[in-house]
């Protein structure tokens, strides 16, 4: 992929380069790309980012006063700001229940309360989809082993919810229905983040827009193997199984993991220069950011939380403060109940004699998790 570099100067030149794949349709442009080349990070990491990192560490949450929705940043004066949340994560992390706890934080706090927040998750569209185009039997043939909707090979059919799913959060960010979007997604791979970032690029170079958006990357983790197993228990409820045995859901879900696993590429401080970078060259200042959440919150992730604030930044560093806040206070805010409900449903099975854990112990087993790890160790060496 060519990515343009332009200056602040250049910035209402859109031309076909720049212009947004979804925009010309192009829902797959971005397989076709190799990885992104070494001299793109360039020294953004030990400037402007470390230099972001720094402002963010220090300031405190309570700094800003302005309103969200007054705010005007980088050199586009008018434009209202707006956020992308891009979740990176494997399937069972708990993307979705921390969507779920960002949004009533927000709304929680006086200074983004006012912020219109909404979730897109492209597990929902392909479900949904999978129900207007040919009823139950396609749902059923859609989460039918055989199908294999989850096999790295298979990976572009995928890449066409995620695709309806992201342009649908770009339109409502665009028709002001929404100014906190959250992209629920695994975004497993590299070319599909780079994909989502491009498209949030190429929307801030509109010149006719009323909005610019920040984007924030906010990673999340589990390999705490009880975190694991409930997560898993609590999937094989989920929509996707509605009408399957306990066990066969278990198996299946399994099966989508040790698939995920093989494609999945964690989100690193390299991508994240390289991205800020991309950024940069585009010659947009709205900031960009990245956090991290690791099992529920209980391990401290703050060396991996970093970012580049616009230079307006007042407004975004409210909102970005706050993130900062949630991310670091995670397991008391919200993933104590989480936790406290995990050790439960162990007392519970040891208690009451074991209705689940015999069949998610003979799946999700050491064995299988050493492999999962294994993928992903060996993913992480060849990126
Ligand atoms: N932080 C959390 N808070 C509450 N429940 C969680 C959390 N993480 C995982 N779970 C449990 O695990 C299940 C899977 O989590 P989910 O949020 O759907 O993962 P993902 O969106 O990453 O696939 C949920 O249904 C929920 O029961
Ligand atoms: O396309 P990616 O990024 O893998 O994400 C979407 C997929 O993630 C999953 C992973 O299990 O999400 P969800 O659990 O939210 O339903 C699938 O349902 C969904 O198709």
């Amino acid at each position: 992929m060519e990515s343009t570099s332009t200056s602040a100067s250049s910035l209402f030149s859109l031309d076909q380069a720049t212009c947004s794949a979804l925009f010309q349709n192009r829902p797959h442009y971005y397989y076709e790309n190799g990885e992104i080349e070494e001299e793109e990070m360039g020294d953004y990491l030990s400037n402007s980012l470390l230099q972001g990192m720094d402002e963010l560490q220090r300031t405190s949450s309570s700094s800003s006063s302005q309103s969200a929705l007054t705010f005007e940043c980088g050199m586009q004066r008018h434009k209202k700001p707006k956020y992308v949340f891009v979740l990176v994560g494997l399937p069972a992390v708990g993307k979705s229940s921390m969507s779920s706890h960002l949004m009533e934080y927000l709304s929680r706090e006086q200074s983004t309360r006012d912020l219109r927040c909404q979730v897109y998750n492209a597990g929902k569209v392909r479900r949904s989809m999978s129900f207007q185009n040919l009823g139950l039997l396609s749902m059923r043939l859609a989460n039918d082993s055989s199908e294999d909707l989850f096999s790295p090979k298979n990976h572009d059919k995928k890449e066409l919810y995620a695709r309806i799913t992201l342009e649908k959060l770009l339109k409502d960010l665009d028709s002001d229905i929404c100014d906190v979007a959250i992209f629920d997604a695994t975004n497993s791979r590299v070319n599909r983040r780079r994909f989502v970032f491009e498209e949030i690029c190429s929307y801030n170079q509109m010149r006719n827009k009323k909005f610019c958006i920040t984007p924030v990357v906010l990673q999340i983790s589990c390999n705490d193997h009880d975190f694991i197993k409930f997560n898993v228990h609590n999937k094989a409820f989920n929509a996707d199984y509605y009408d399957k045995p306990y066990e066969y859901a278990v198996r299946d879900f399994a099966k989508r993991l040790r698939n995920y696993h093989l494609q999945f590429t964690p989100f690193t401080r390299r991508e994240f220069a390289q991205l800020a970078s991309l950024v940069q060259r585009r010659g947009l200042d709205y900031g960009v950011f990245c956090f991290n959440i690791m099992n529920a919150g209980t391990v401290p992730t703050r060396d991996d939380n970093f970012g580049v604030l616009p230079v307006q930044k007042e407004q975004v560093q409210t909102v970005i403060n706050l993130v900062a806040q949630f991310v670091e206070h995670y397991t008391k805010l919200f993933g104590h109940t989480y936790v406290d409900s995990v050790s439960d449903f162990f007392s519970k099975e040891a208690r009451d004699g074991s209705q689940y854990l015999s069949a998610i112990n003979s799946v999700i087993n050491e064995e299988f998790l050493d492999e999962l790890q294994g993928s992903l160790d060996s993913n992480l060496q060849g990126n």
